[in-house]
């Protein structure tokens, strides 16, 4: 049994070694026989099928947010769409919930690693989302090693061992749930190219995790249903339909009833808060729910509002699931959910445990709790938690709630108190105030959290909270924005202004904070210099980018054979 350590093909034999793929694709990632036995000809055959059937609906959906984005930019505000009324004011019902996941209370999450994976399989959550997307730096290595260590995950058979503490992980006979989190519909997959233009990630993830792992999935974890997904960043419910229509014809090819497949759709976007009822009825007959993406959400609203001065943020601390239109936000989906008869899923509270001060320990876990009883006592089914640590609280707190059990509140919390909040309850503006040190923090995090990325860190403890791409957007757009309009920092007392000569010194101080943080080593050995010029550029750009790993994809993308051009 291969313990998570690999032997590499000599180096001359490897050059000669390629993929055998279908035709019209090609393979430019680096050639490693476990990543052989992931793309084989006919699974790869399946995500060429898919990319050929969808891709046209896929750009036509990405054109559309570039118009809304720009009717936002011109003035408009998101909405309801009055021309699917019918589908909101409608009694309908999405199919009913799978029993392997009526209880979800507590959903762990993590990159697609090795050890993450049999950690967060044994935490006691009920459901692990193993991700491709906010959590990990798709570097080819890690989504294809993750491909593998997902197939040995479903077999039951994925082990590690950690030489250094001579300790083995191997799986404990009760483990939870799996879904997976393919990448955003806007994310490339740059080493695959299908028909001469870059595979479209969400579909090779989806693709070849489909296709290695559903039958083996359907009888040893999903009782007969499966696999099970999260789908992010979705902005409207023409979205949701084209990924219906990916589970129909996956389901199709593996001949299997319509309906196994079961998804939850992360509400992660501010214009996709008005489609909840349109999402989930394009999916109804595959979904298990929405969730509360918060952070994408903050990050959203900034972006959607991008060109609207009278609704900045105040600094990051400060957005919390307690401003109006945040809570709104969560009260809506409680409510939309509940009436069609899915998960209302909580979101990531971003506190994680601090090994080495039991003091601070214990209020970031208090923080943690308090998120928690707010979410059960508001309705939601479940939450998730970003450790292992976490989830005995969590767990705690929803079974205080709702008792050990009720696997959910769905038909119990149905919230029609919530059912006449408002466009105005959605956009209201938040309140609060900027500060320098918010200004400092974005730019610190910021960096770190790219100089992370780019070595192959997707999520990363700092200053004692998780952080991943959807958190580190937050500081990038932010401070795009506060130097875009010039806002004064109000909550300091001195009326300071942002300015790009401002921002240059905040740089140029927190890089030096940074570097006396983690030591001049591993600051000439990291990336900071290169996540420094990548995160200044965005922040300062005239134009804001769409997303920050679009830009910083093109640093980790290496083809193979070396040199071989980029065609992204
Ligand atoms: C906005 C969103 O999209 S949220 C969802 C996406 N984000 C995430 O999934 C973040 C998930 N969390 C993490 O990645 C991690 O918890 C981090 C990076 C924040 C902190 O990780 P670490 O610094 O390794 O934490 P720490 O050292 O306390 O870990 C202790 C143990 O718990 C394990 N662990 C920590 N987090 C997780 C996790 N989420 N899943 C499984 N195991 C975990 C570690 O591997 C380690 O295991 P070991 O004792 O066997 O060696
Ligand atoms: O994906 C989750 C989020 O909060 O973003
Ligand atoms: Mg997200």
């Amino acid at each position: 049994m291969d313990l998570g350590t690999y032997s590499y093909p000599e180096k001359k034999k490897e050059e000669k070694l390629h993929y055998d793929v279908p035709e019209g694709v090609d393979i430019r990632g680096r050639y490693d026989h476990e990543f052989a036995k992931i793309l084989t000809k006919d699974a790869v055959r399946l995500v060429a099928e898919l990319q050929r059937e969808f891709r046209n609906h896929i750009k036509y959906a990405l054109e559309c947010r570039r118009e809304a984005k720009r009717k936002y930019k011109e003035g408009s505000l998101p909405g309801f769409d009055a021309a699917t009324r019918f589908i909101r004011d409608e009694e309908w019902v999405c199919a009913s919930v799978p029993p392997a996941v009526a209880d979800r209370k507590v959903e762990i999450t993590g990159p697609v690693e090795r050890k993450m994976i049999i950690n967060a399989l044994n935490s006691g959550a009920k459901v692990f989302m193993a991700d491709f997307e906010d959590a990990l730096s798709p570097n080819w290595e890690k989504v294809m090693r993750g491909q593998v260590n997902l197939k040995e995950a479903v077999e039951g058979t994925i082990m590690f061992h950690d030489k250094a503490r001579n300790r083995v992980y191997k799986l404990n006979d009760q483990t939870a749930k799996l879904f997976v989190r393919p990448r955003g519909w806007h994310l490339p997959e740059a080493h695959i190219l299908i028909d001469g233009e870059p595979a479209l990630a969400s579909l090779v993830d989806f693709g070849l995790y489909f296709y290695h792992n559903f039958a083996t999935f359907r009888r040893t974890q999903g009782a007969g249903f499966g696999p099970f997904f999260y789908l992010p960043k979705m902005e409207h419910s023409r979205e949701a339909k084209i990924w219906n229509s990916v589970f129909e014809r996956a389901e199709k090819e593996a001949g299997i009833e319509r309906g196994s497949i079961r998804a939850t759709v992360l509400i992660e976007t501010l214009p996709a808060v008005f489609q909840m009822n349109e999402i989930l009825y394009e999916l109804r007959d595959h979904s298990v729910g929405l969730n509360c993406g918060r952070w994408d959400y903050i990050f959203s609203y900034v972006k959607t509002f991008q060109a609207h001065p009278d609704r900045l943020l105040p600094d990051r601390v400060q957005v919390g699931m307690t401003q109006h239109f945040m809570k709104s936000y969560s009260d809506l989906l409680i409510r939309t959910c509940h009436r069609r008869g899915v998960h209302a899923m909580g979101g990531m509270a971003a506190q994680i445990p601090i090994r080495d001060d039991p003091v601070a320990n214990e209020a970031a876990l208090e923080l943690v709790r308090k998120d928690k009883l707010r979410e059960v006592k508001a309705g939601h089914d479940g939450t998730w938690a970003a450790h292992p640590g976490l989830v005995p609280s969590c767990l705690e707190v929803f079974n205080s709630i709702m008792g050990n059990s009720s696997p959910n509140q769905i038909q119990t919390m149905k919230r029609h108190d919530a059912a006449n909040l408002t466009e105005q309850d959605l956009l209201h503006r938040p309140v609060g105030v900027r500060t320098m040190e918010g200004l400092r923090l974005n730019t610190r995090v910021g960096i770190q959290y790219v100089a992370a990325w780019l070595t192959g860190s997707g999520s990363v403890p700092l200053y004692n909270l998780m952080e991943d791409a959807a958190t580190a957007e937050i500081s990038r757009v932010q401070n795009w924005q506060w130097l875009k309009y010039e806002v004064e920092l109000n909550g300091d007392g001195v009326g300071v202004r942002v300015n790009k000569e401002l921002f240059g010194r905040v740089v140029e101080e927190e890089m030096g904070r940074i570097e006396r943080e983690v030591g001049k080593d591993k600051f000439n050995k990291g990336m900071y210099k290169e996540a420094c010029k990548i995160f200044t550029r965005q922040c300062t750009a005239t134009k804001l980018d769409d997303f920050l790993t679009l830009d910083a994809y093109n640093h980790i993308v290496v083809y193979h054979p070396k040199g071989s051009s980029s065609r992204l």
